[in-house]
């Protein structure tokens, strides 16, 4: 791998005698991993079903080690979203920020949305979560990730942090900034982050993260954590960085992170001020574990904050529009929506609880999205399968996950049974996958066709 020159030189410079080990790490293969979403399955019942070689990541208790050349990521079961493949050490931020069920978070530069999915599932889908991203493109996959994931209390959002900071003033109880950053930690992973490394980029970097990181503040309330994460190895991107940020507020506390599993502490002596409590920050190292490189630090705010003063969502449905809903449901599912009902147009979603206002944000899902109307007739959304459990429908059709049918569904072809059930869901092992709509024998296909394979 060729690694830029200034890289080398400055890796040098910083890690001294340890270099040679670090360099080396680019010379082995790097690590896979991938989440189980306790959200659709539990530890055990995932072990047992998984056909894969799995081996525990140990800063995270639902991360696995798999062999690249199983890959998870074609397997029916990652379409029924029980699982995210995320890089090993990404998977320590969220288990840093800890969020429980009934808070409220933010996820602030949530794209593609690994980070997204394990806070989601820590909170059980209880509480709110604003899952955030300002690149237009990355939000579609945000969007989706948290689909397949069966995520139902994410507001997700297309704004800039100014935007947002400007709304939710002392609002949050716990916020994530994995911040847009050089991509050191990620050369092995992805090689294109290469060609863009310069110092003038990490110096851009830093600033912009700076500015993210104010923002933040401003959305934090009294006693509220903070957690700063970036993929990069430069003190100016990561100690300096939160250096900066606890010099600009006094009312920031900087707290010990754990150092599990050979996790590193961060170096005062790379900071501007030799600050020593930047040890109680965190470093993961390619040479140290099996994961890549990841800085992580956690922040308290100990003043008070204004008082959020928003106003919740409300239920805008129409009576007619909410008869077309419940008559689907009554006929579909053996469960009841209770949640908030919000209509975009002729698209209803169930919003997640205690959802503030969101008038003149760029929304692009609140909460789960149910289905459409269409010519009086519900037709359920993609989203509505993956929240849902088997246990949840009248009317069901398991596929074996090695079978012909199950390719074909996840193909878009139609399947053939001997029923007329109407609206059936498609499951494969047990696990919903998708929709399909059962008319004389023939099950018509529902699999969204940007998924079909
Ligand atoms: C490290 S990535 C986030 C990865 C994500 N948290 C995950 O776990 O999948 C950083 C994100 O910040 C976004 N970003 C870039 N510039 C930004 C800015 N000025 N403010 C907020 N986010 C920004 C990028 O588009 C990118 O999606």
């Amino acid at each position: 791998m060729k690694l830029p020159h200034e890289f080398v030189k400055k890796m040098n410079a910083l890690l001294q005698e340890e270099a040679p080990r670090f360099f080396a790490t680019y010379e082995e293969e790097k690590a896979n991993g991938l989440r189980f979403n306790p959200l659709k399955i539990d530890r055990d019942a995932f072990l047992s079903l998984a056909p894969f070689t799995l081996s525990p990541v140990p800063f995270c208790p639902t991360g696995f080690y798999y062999d690249a050349a199983e890959q998870p990521g074609k397997h029916p079961y990652h379409a029924a979203g029980l699982y995210y493949i995320q890089e090993p050490s990404a998977m320590f931020v969220a288990e840093t920020l800890q969020p429980k069920p009934g808070e409220k978070v933010l996820d602030l530069c949530a794209a593609p949305g690994g980070k997204t999915t394990q806070l989601a599932a820590m909170m059980e889908n209880s509480g709110f979560l604003l899952a955030n991203e300002i690149h237009p493109k990355r939000v579609k996959a945000l969007s989706e990730n948290i689909e397949r994931f069966g995520i139902t209390n994410a507001l997700v959002t297309n704004e800039t942090p100014e935007k947002l900071a400007t709304r939710f003033a002392g609002y949050f109880d716990k916020i994530l900034v994995d911040a847009p950053c050089s991509g050191e930690g990620m050369f092995r992973k992805d090689e294109e982050a290469i060609q863009y490394w310069s110092e003038e980029h990490v110096h851009q970097c830093a600033v912009k993260q700076r500015h993210i990181l104010d923002c933040a503040y401003e959305m934090l309330k009294e006693g509220g954590i903070l957690v700063y994460s970036t993929c990069t190895f430069s003190p100016e991107e990561n100690e300096q960085t939160i250096e900066a940020f606890l010099q600009k507020y006094d009312d920031l506390e900087l707290i010990t992170i754990e150092k599990i599993a050979r996790i590193q502490s961060g170096k005062p002596e790379w900071t501007k001020t030799k600050i020593g409590e930047i040890e109680k920050t965190a470093r993961l190292w390619p040479h140290y574990l099996k994961g890549e490189g990841h800085f992580v630090a956690k922040v308290k705010k100990t003043s008070t904050s204004p008082t959020w003063k928003g106003k919740s969502a409300m239920a805008n449905v129409s009576k007619q529009s909410l008869r077309d809903y419940r008559t689907f449901e009554k006929a579909v599912l053996k469960t009841e929506i209770t949640k908030t009902i919000y209509a975009f147009q002729q698209h209803l979603f169930a919003l997640p609880d205690d959802c503030p206002n969101f008038d003149g944000l760029k929304v692009v899902r609140a909460g789960l999205h149910l289905g459409e109307l269409k010519k009086q007739r519900f037709e359920p959304n993609h989203a509505l399968a993956l929240a849902l459990q088997t246990k949840d429908v009248l009317h069901s059709i398991d596929l074996q996950s090695n079978s012909a049918e199950c390719s074909k569904y996840l193909r878009g072809e139609t399947l053939a049974t001997n029923h007329d059930r109407g609206w059936v869901m498609i499951t494969v092992d047990g696990y919903p996958i998708g929709w399909g709509k059962e008319v004389k024998g023939t099950v018509k296909n529902f699999y969204p066709k940007g998924l079909r394979i």
